[in-house]
């Protein structure tokens, strides 16, 4: 079974993932907040997270993985915008989620096994903070409830700061009822025309924090594998999460594995609505860019690495998809019979493929494996995208595609060069092993020189053409 790697927040180390149940593996991820539609950065999390859900169902049954990701249908931003509007609340949120689900089905993500709403979910918010209230973790001031920071020791743990740290950088709410300034609203009064339920502390609404805690352990119970987010999540919300739920429920362990994406930007700055330099999902959509070809620029960086929307990322992962197709086409395979294939489960991921993509979730990696099985001209193990990256069943009309032969782009890897670079590699394992460290380093230098990007995987080194790549250095073609 192929051992999954994932970079985890938490330990800032890579490690390999070992779920609670292997039967029931799960995951939750913090979701949009409905007033508006979803920006590009706002889908980089969504994308991440579907990659991941295809590898866990992969690689452990598609029926043994449960993915949570929320909708914050309560919030003081949605109550704004539907004031300025003069519309219902529930319009407003329900328009949006509407909006994210057909834009998200568009980027061909998956839709999750859970997709709770913070307003259907307040009296498990409403039990917790009783429960928080009684264990001492937070009380009761001026028709607030505030989680005491002081009282969890290991509050800080995931972004590695102190409490005192905080105060000093962020920007803290100060306000006259709280014992200490980063304490936290668990809940908070509302008055007239604010959403509102009656609770022990009066009429009131949730902090956004709680919300996560609450759905989190709803659906997912004490202990779970996997939560994640943007890394602008993981400091304060994240960590009061943590906090929220490691109180609550002393005996669980909350989630094992925290994965942070990095942010979309914008001229070097985050893509963000308060910023105001942002693009919808469905912008590009309507300026008739594919789903396919948005997913393709997306997952072509690690998450784990900032990135930008440009229109040279555009030109080129429109002209790869049309490569792929193109070669699939030469080969008989047509949408029908792709479609077709995948229903049935026949489709096998190429194992190699598969590793790099278990490797911390290593899209680039896996998407430049494809460049030399495109190029070997090897279709059916081209088809293994269809596990990891699913883009090829997103075509609605291939035949309104210009198709490319495979000719036009790419590193040039022909089969030749492929078995070329497998020789080198097999030569420097032998060397390696007989402990000629000389001759494994020849080796190594002629790969390097020609460009070869070589990743172990496990023991078992995979490579792929980087950006330099030049077939005329490997010699002994
Ligand atoms: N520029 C970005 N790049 C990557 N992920 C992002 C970016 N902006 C927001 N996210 C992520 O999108 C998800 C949804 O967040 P949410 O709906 O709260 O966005 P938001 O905070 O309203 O957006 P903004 O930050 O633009 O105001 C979160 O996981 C958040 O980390
Ligand atoms: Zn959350």
């Amino acid at each position: 079974m192929t051992t999954i790697r994932l970079h985890n927040t938490k330990s800032r180390k890579r490690e390999d993932f070992v779920p609670i149940d292997a039967r029931n593996v799960r995951m939750y991820l913090c979701g949009p907040t409905v007033y508006d539609r979803a920006h590009l950065g706002n889908a980089r999390p969504s994308l991440v997270f579907d990659v991941l859900f295809r590898l866990l169902r992969q690689i452990y049954g598609a029926k043994h993985v449960t993915y949570v990701r929320n909708f914050t249908d309560v919030d003081d931003k949605i109550n704004a915008r539907a004031a300025a509007a003069g519309r219902a609340i529930g319009d407003i949120t329900a328009e949006t989620i509407g909006w994210y689900h057909a834009d998200l089905d568009a980027l061909g993500a998956l839709r999750p096994t859970h997709e709770p709403r913070a307003t259907q979910y307040i009296a498990q918010m409403i039990a917790m903070i009783t429960d928080l209230i009684a264990k001492n973790h937070a009380y009761e001031a001026e028709g607030h409830v505030l989680f005491a920071v002081e009282s969890y020791a290991e509050y800080g743990a995931l972004s590695g700061r102190s409490i005192d740290d905080m105060i000093a950088g962020a920007r803290v709410e100060i306000a006259p009822y709280k014992r200490n300034p980063m304490d936290f609203v668990l809940w908070k009064p509302s008055g007239d025309g604010v959403p509102g339920w009656d609770s022990p502390w009066g009429y009131g609404r949730p902090g956004w924090h709680i919300e996560c805690s609450a759905m989190a352990h709803d659906l997912l119970g004490d202990s779970f594998d996997i939560h994640g987010g943007g890394n602008d999540l993981q400091f304060p919300h994240h960590e009061n999460e943590i906090a929220q739920s490691a109180c609550a429920h002393p005996h669980g362990e909350f989630a094992r594995y925290w994965i942070h994406n990095e942010m979309l930007q914008v001229e070097g700055k985050k893509m963000s609505k308060s910023l105001g330099n942002f693009f919808t999902i469905r912008d590009l959509l309507d300026q008739g860019i594919p789903g396919e070809v948005i997913r393709l620029v997306m997952l072509g960086t690690h998450y784990g690495k900032t990135m930008d929307w440009t229109e040279a990322r555009r030109s080129e992962a429109d002209l790869t998809l049309r490569r792929w197709y193109g070669i699939l086409h030469g080969h008989g395979f047509g949408p029908d019979l792709i479609r077709a294939l995948k229903a049935d489960g026949k489709w096998q991921a190429d194992a190699e493929f598969l590793g790099v993509l278990a490797n911390d979730l290593n899209t680039p990696g896996a998407i430049a494996r494809l460049h030399v099985l495109a190029k070997g001209k090897t279709p059916t193990a081209l088809a293994g995208f269809a596990h990891g990256l699913d883009m090829l069943g997103l075509v609605r009309d291939w035949a309104a595609i210009p198709l490319l032969d495979g000719a036009e782009a790419g590193p040039d890897v022909t089969p030749a060069v492929a078995a070329r670079v497998d020789a080198l590699l097999a030569a420097r394992a032998a060397a390696r092993a007989a402990k000629d460290w000389a001759q494994a380093d020849d080796v190594r230098d002629i790969l390097t020189s020609a460009g070869v990007q070589v990743t172990d995987v496990g023991g078992q080194a995979t490579w792929s053409p980087g950006p330099d790549f030049d077939a005329s250095k490997l010699g002994g073609l």
